[in-house]
């Protein structure tokens, strides 16, 4: 496990930047596993940035995101599909084919979560994985549990993640209630993983997760640690706890 601790957010958004640059400049065709949440959107920036004053070409890479909210229109200001076009897709010159984000309104969920990860599976699997953290420790949506589920599944939020994710929506009576998400499994395939933390508000959960020496399926990133290919990137507030 490699640990870059950045002395902001704007230097963990270029570390960030620079491992995936590299990643794709050794593979064209990468399969790259994406997230939103407000932690990576300066890296989608800084790729951004990349692609208009340095040509960085995204014009072969696959993508596939972690999770969508259940039952909310793809074009609704708060679905991870529009997230995603605003502060990506819109801006890089990817092939809108190759983009791939849980549809949140499957007409069989079930059917629709295999074929996800069937789909991941065809396209040789993800190669490099960007990951947020939940303040309780959740990875995509797979939430602190007695089990975790390997594939990708529907399933409930909590109330403390209801409670974070309000931020984004008018009224916390707005926030939907279920999403559909990558399980555990479906993220530990990826060939390698990128975990980012931001800010003080993560501090606790990362001082749990590098400093408790403890795997738990109530506290979903700590199997993560389990992972060959592991790069957490954190800036020096959200490692204050664990540096401490
Ligand atoms: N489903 C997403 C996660 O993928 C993300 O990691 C988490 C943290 O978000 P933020 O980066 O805004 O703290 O929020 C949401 O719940």
């Amino acid at each position: 496990m490699k640990i870059f601790i950045e002395k902001n957010y704007t230097d963990l958004s270029k570390r960030v930047a620079d491992i995936i640059e590299s990643e794709m400049k050794e593979k064209s065709n990468l399969v790259l596993g994406l997230a939103t949440g407000s932690t990576p959107i300066g890296t989608y920036e800084e790729l951004i940035k990349r692609h208009k004053e340095e040509g960085l070409d995204f014009s072969k890479i696959t993508t596939f995101n972690l999770d969508e909210y259940l039952g909310i229109p793809h074009d609704h200001v708060n679905s991870y599909h529009y997230f995603m076009e605003e502060n990506f897709f819109k801006s890089i010159n990817i092939d809108n084919d190759k983009i791939n984000i849980p549809n949140g309104n499957p007409e069989n969920a079930e059917e629709y979560c295999k074929a996800y990860d069937e789909k991941i599976e065809n396209q040789g699997g993800i190669d490099v994985q960007i990951l947020g953290i939940g303040e309780n420790g959740h990875i995509a949506f797979n939430e602190p549990d007695d089990k975790l589920y390997l594939g990708t599944h529907v399933t409930d939020l909590t109330e403390s993640t209801i409670k974070a994710n309000s931020r984004f929506f008018d009224s916390i009576d707005d926030v939907p209630k279920k999403a559909i998400t990558m399980g555990l499994g479906s993220i530990m395939k990826s060939k390698k993983i990128l975990l980012l933390a931001s800010g003080k508000n993560k501090a606790n959960t990362i001082k749990k997760l590098l400093k408790d020496g403890v795997v738990s399926t109530h506290n979903p990133a700590s199997l993560l640690l389990l992972h060959p290919d592991v790069t957490i990137i954190l800036d020096e507030e959200a490692a204050e706890e664990y540096m401490k």
